[in-house]
């Protein structure tokens, strides 16, 4: 039994299991101040004030049962941060690219001259598995520093079966050997691949004929994603992909309107999609269209910030309705970070998101963008014991320290598996 003790604010996010929070439900986090948790073989079994907590204790704590108690006073207690858009898997980096880009080059400019992703695929198809579990095991540490319990992960440096199996095998055994959750999406579909330059239609066929069903039977993903976008795949043959991908079991999620408006928000609502992701150019009929059919929209304000672009308009997606979700989208080009606080900064900063919203945002409606809302994202008795201890006041102080790592310790599935005090620099020995 585990006893978190008197924490200055257990920020639960409570009540949205069966469905994210939209609007004004964005705002409620179901704050107890001075609070307790209580945790029994991976699960919340109680959460409370801490007066009550200590009985729970006393109560049940009998029997020859070992309690470590994990003081919690003046820090905060959240749940563990989930990230729903990763591409976690690839081989090398690109720090190159920022310079074509300070000079004038835009991130576009850089995939149809054969870099961007492009670049990133030669590389992952020259890796073999031991490496690239080697590169993204170190990311899914860093993850799991800044207060990162689940994350998803894409594949789509393969770009031909072989490889795209090979990252989704990497990201299976993260899975299960790794603290953080990694749930997989199939996203052969990420750019037409240099061999396919001058027939990309064949290329389609060959993610919907070839791909889609072999790693739908392998078991290997649970979502299929797709870069619908201007010059990479029309919404006529993200629409064919999708579908494909649907019959074979694997839930459909976007990469929408990220660079111009392309009706991507449009298709996601007529497809049912999870969630369509980016949408900086997302039109007003696309978001209300969104709204109208329940999908989350997973906003990237890093991806802007780094590609120096104005960020999505999430007060809109609020104000219409439209569930909101925060991510990293980590990956080799766009957003080389895993700081996932980094990118509630940003949401608070660029795209005015409140504490409040950012913080449900990247927890109970990043688990419902990934189909985990039943299990993860609050703080709640019979959920997986999945929290964050801040070395923070209140939850809004998380937004206001900024860009600093406030994450003292990281509790998975029950267990404390990053403590930061065991990190602390010690005074020199005299
Ligand atoms: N825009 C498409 N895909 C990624 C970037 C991938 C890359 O540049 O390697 C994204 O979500 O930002
Ligand atoms: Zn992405």
């Amino acid at each position: 039994m585990i006893h978190i003790r008197n924490a200055s604010q257990v920020v639960t996010v409570s009540g949205a299991s069966a469905a994210p929070k939209r609007g004004k439900e964005m705002e409620q986090l179901d704050i107890i101040e001075g609070g307790g948790v209580v945790i029994e073989e991976g699960v919340i079994v109680f959460v409370g004030e801490e007066e009550e907590a200590g009985k729970y204790v006393e109560l049940h704590g009998g029997n020859g049962k070992e309690v470590t108690v994990i003081p919690a006073e003046g820090k905060i207690v959240t749940p563990g941060l989930i990230d729903p858009h990763t591409h976690l898997v690839f081989a090398g980096s690109r720090e190159f690219e920022l310079n074509l880009r300070l000079q004038g080059a835009s991130y576009m400019d850089i995939l149809n001259a054969g870099g961007g992703i492009l670049h990133s695929t030669l590389q992952t198809r020259e890796a073999d598995e031991e490496q690239l579990l080697m590169e993204a095991g170190k990311r899914l540490d860093r993850f799991l520093t800044h207060g990162v319990t689940t994350i998803e992960a894409k594949s789509g440096y393969g770009l031909r079966l072989e490889d795209e199996l090979k990252q989704l095998r990497v990201a299976r055994t993260l899975d299960s050997t790794h603290p953080v959750d990694v749930v997989s999406t199939f996203m052969g579909a990420h750019a037409v691949p240099a061999e396919y330059k001058h027939d990309p239609e064949a290329y389609v066929r060959s993610v919907i004929e070839d791909m889609i069903p072999v790693v739908a039977q392998a078991g290997l993903a649970e979502f299929c994603d797709v870069f619908c976008e201007e010059g990479v795949f029309t919404v006529e043959q993200s629409r064919r992909i999708l579908q494909a991908g649907r019959e074979q079991g694997l839930k459909p999620k976007i990469h929408a309107d990220e660079i111009v408006p392309f009706g991507g928000a449009e298709l996601a609502a007529e497809v049912g999609a999870v969630s369509a992701d980016h949408l900086l150019h997302a039109s007003e009929a696309g978001i209300r269209a969104m709204a109208r059919s329940g999908v989350i929209a997973v906003l990237l304000p890093g991806t802007a910030f780094f590609l120096m672009a104005k960020p999505a308009d999430a007060r809109a997606m609020i104000a219409a309705g439209v569930p909101v979700a925060l991510s990293t989208d980590r990956n080799p080009g766009s957003s080389p970070t895993e700081s996932l606080p980094f990118m509630m900064n940003l949401a608070c900063l660029t795209m005015r998101m409140t504490p409040a919203e950012v913080l449900t945002a990247c927890t109970i409606n990043a688990a419902h963008a990934i189909g985990r809302g039943d299990r993860i994202g609050s703080i709640e008795v019979g959920k997986q014991a999945d929290l964050v201890l801040f070395d923070a006041p209140n939850y809004m102080y998380l937004q206001y320290h900024y860009a600093v790592n406030l994450v003292d310790t990281v509790i998975k599935k029950g267990r404390p598996v990053y403590e930061q005090s065991a990190h602390q620099f010690r005074p020199t020995q005299s």
